[in-house]
């Protein structure tokens, strides 16, 4: 079994009296900010002017300057702006504000394993990586508990890079559920592999389809939702809690029967192949440079997809019926 890290392991001391830049401000920026601030950390988040995220921490009571000022000041620079424009901030503002010693943290490792950003030797290179959207590492953390992370050193130039990269978990809350170390290759494959086949591409399609054989059949598309996917939301809870047994357990025998005899009906051993197929574009870069060139030509294929996802039936259908759930209104 792997080795985790947890809280007892990580010495946050090992960042007291540095300055901490966060560039970007969105899912992890805000989170792994406040965190790190709530951990007792000096920090400052980096954003571009005329940043619609810029108001929004300073009301979450950070210090906010630009990228380039943040970069300056910090001795810790924590870059979550998106993959697809890391390169350019990096070449731009960063880079040039880099000093000997400087510590440069990634929570995916896709531009680094890509070399859309090559650091100069001088400094420490790690990565911190929560496995969990960063409204979930920020509740999670807010409630006195925390996602489990991955942690990896790509250039350890003080000697102590791990011991950096374990505070910065521990900062974020990541070694109160348990921290594996690993390499910016492994992260970035399994990362890219678990967000297209299962996490996000796997279980939207599959909810996606659920619905749609439903609906074309005659059947209420208000039902639909909540079966295929308002519903899902709770099984998956008690496989978080125990496991796919605890799922099963707490489901009828009809259920586990259907599951246990049909699943593997729908999710067979051609999805395991094309699985494997996928894995191999992931590793040879394929699917990078296909990310890369969809944003160097302004994303046609992915403003095109992401429209025609919000104009799916399911997602007017479940706005409807979560308006009347008054927990779920933000
Ligand atoms: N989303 C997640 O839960 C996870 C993300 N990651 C990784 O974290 C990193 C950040 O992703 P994520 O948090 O999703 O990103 P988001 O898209 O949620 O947030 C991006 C932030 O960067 C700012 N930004 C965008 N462009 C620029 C720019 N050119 N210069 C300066 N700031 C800019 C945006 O502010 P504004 O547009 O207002 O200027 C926003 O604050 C990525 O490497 C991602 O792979 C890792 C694990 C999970
Ligand atoms: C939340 C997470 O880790 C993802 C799905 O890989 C991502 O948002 O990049």
């Amino acid at each position: 079994m792997a080795k985790l890290y947890y809280d007892h392991d990580a010495d946050l001391s090992m960042l007291k009296g540095k300055k901490i830049a966060v560039m970007g401000y969105g899912s992890q920026g805000h989170a792994q900010a406040q965190n790190l601030k709530d951990s007792g950390l000096d920090v400052v988040v980096g954003l571009r002017k005329g940043s619609k995220s810029w108001d929004q921490a300073l009301a979450d009571g950070l210090e906010v300057t630009t990228v380039a000022e943040a970069a300056a000041q910090a001795d810790v620079i924590q870059i979550l702006v998106p993959d697809e424009v890391q390169g350019t901030v990096y070449q731009q503002e960063i880079a040039e504000n880099l000093k000997e010693g400087d510590i440069l943290v990634f929570s995916h490792g896709f531009n680094i394993v890509y070399s859309q950003i090559v650091p100069p030797e001088n400094i420490d290179v790690i990565l911190v990586a929560p496995k969990s959207p960063g409204h979930l590492l920020r509740r999670m953390y807010q409630q006195g508990m925390g996602v489990p992370g991955l942690l990896a050193v790509h250039q350890d130039y003080s000697g102590k890079a791990k011991d950096y990269a374990l505070a910065y978990a521990k900062g974020i809350g990541c070694t109160r559920a348990g921290v594996i170390e690993t390499t910016f290759k492994e992260e970035t494959e399994t990362d890219l592999f678990g967000e297209q086949t299962v996490l996000c591409g796997g279980v939207s399609h599959l909810i996606m389809a659920g619905f749609e054989t439903l609906v074309e059949a005659g059947y209420q598309p208000e039902i639909a939702y909540f079966e295929c996917l308002h519903e899902l939301k709770l099984i998956v809870d008690l496989m978080y809690e125990g496991g796919i047994s605890m799922m099963r357990y707490s489901v009828s025998d009809t259920a586990q029967w259907g599951d246990m005899t049909v699943g593997p009906r729908i999710i067979n051993e051609a999805t395991k192949q094309e699985m494997k197929k996928v894995l191999a574009e992931i590793q040879s870069g394929k699917f990078a440079k296909e990310w890369i060139l969809e944003n160097r030509a302004g994303r046609p294929m992915f403003n095109s997809l992401a429209k025609k996802g919000k104009e799916h039936p399911i997602e007017k259908v479940g706005a409807e019926l979560r308006k009347m759930m008054p927990w779920l209104q933000k």
